[in-house]
């Protein structure tokens, strides 16, 4: 069998792990061929891919970013978009199924085309971890690493200082990295999309830190707003897909803050950091996992499914599923967290 493999949407550490797994479990179990179609459905759409081979996928797990590239690109648009096409292109290069690696959107992509006939299984691909079906995402890891690491520098020069410190983190619709890098890094608040708070509760906490002789550490997911705010901070335009680019609200928050409460404080936005360099050992593990299971469906013909993990084993769902709903956090785990804060 001749299996194509993608990456697309945002990057995350672990994807070139899913494509050694899925090469090195196909080659060795399945005499299977593989080629990579670059720059994610862009590269379906024009045809564009290249040959991978055993030796192209040697040393991969520990390399960031993605050695097939990714992109926006709608699989649906364009001269060569759309099902039929796709499948023409395929039938013409001998290709019989594809392993798409991507989030949400990639998967809803991937569903639409299965529904019409396509052979394609998916990978759970989300730095926020917020795919309901899938107890992690490779990336998730870490990005929380990254970001813990930049909480505890930081506390050590807000302490020095007696300032607060406002440090923004990845998170577009869930807070799953804000809350767990900042109850790794002893954060004083915990600020997620799925908790609006207003200014003074979050003044309150800040207050009662500084009144201990401390200086206040806030973490702040960027899809976070306030009560008042009608949806989450955004001042740098739409993405490639319309949607709107997040980031900022750690640099509305922290003038707001020393304003009410006469702290010193300074913000500081992780951004791309977090998805950057090489992913942790947990997610190397995890993503080469679900790169060979993802082969093991292809061979089950399991088209328009997801692999996933479930507890400690990596199981198949249909992406329809997977996509129906976001990994939110709970409000039990919420209020967890929020013992710790002030
Ligand atoms: N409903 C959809 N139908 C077809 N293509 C879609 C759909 N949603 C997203 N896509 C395509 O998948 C791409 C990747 O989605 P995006 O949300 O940006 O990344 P991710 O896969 O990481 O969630 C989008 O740019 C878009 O072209
Ligand atoms: O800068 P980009 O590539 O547009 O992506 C930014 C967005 O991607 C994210 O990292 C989401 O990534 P995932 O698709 O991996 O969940 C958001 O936190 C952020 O808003
Ligand atoms: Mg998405």
């Amino acid at each position: 069998m001749k299996i194509g493999i993608l990456t697309s949407g945002g990057d995350c550490p672990g994807l070139n792990a899913v494509i050694r797994g899925a090469v090195l479990k196909g080659v060795i179990s399945h005499d299977a061929e593989f080629v990579g179609f670059r720059w994610g459905w862009k590269g379906v759409v024009e045809g564009d891919f290249m040959p991978i081979e055993r030796h192209d996928v040697r040393g991969l797990s520990k390399q960031g970013g993605t050695i097939l590239g990714s992109s926006r690109t709608n699989p649906f648009e364009g001269e060569g978009g759309g099902p039929e096409n796709i499948q023409r292109m395929l039938d013409e290069n001998g290709i019989d199924a594809i392993i798409a690696i991507g989030g949400e959107g990639t998967l809803t992509a991937a569903r639409r085309l299965t529904d019409a006939g396509l052979k394609i299984v998916g990978v759970p691909k989300t730095i926020d971890n917020d795919l309901a079906a899938t107890d992690y995402s490779f990336g998730f890891d870490t990005a929380v690493e990254i970001a813990t690491e930049a909480i505890d520098r930081l506390r050590t020069t807000a302490e020095s200082h007696g300032r607060c410190l406002v440090v923004e983190v990845m998170g577009r619709h869930v807070g799953w990295i804000a809350l767990h890098s900042g109850m790794a890094g002893g954060a004083h608040a915990i600020l997620i999309p799925e908790q609006p708070k207003t200014i003074e509760q979050i003044c309150e906490w800040v207050e009662s830190v500084r009144d201990r002789g401390r200086a206040p550490l806030v973490v702040v997911a960027e899809g976070f707003h306030l009560e008042d705010m009608e949806g989450a901070h955004s001042h740098k335009g739409l993405d490639a897909f319309n949607r709107p680019r997040l980031g900022g609200i750690a640099e509305r928050l922290a003038p707001m803050i020393e304003e009410r409460t006469g702290i010193e404080s300074r913000d500081t936005v992780l951004g791309h950091i977090q998805r950057g360099g090489a992913p942790s050992a947990y997610d190397r593990v995890l993503a080469t996992r679900l790169g060979m299971h993802a082969v093991d469906a292809v061979y089950e013909n399991a088209w328009g499914s997801m692999v996933t993990l479930r507890g400690t084993d990596i199981k198949t769902v249909s992406i329809a599923e997977a996509v129906g709903s976001l990994n939110r956090v709970p409000q039990a785990r919420y209020d967890e967290a929020k013992i710790l804060f002030g």
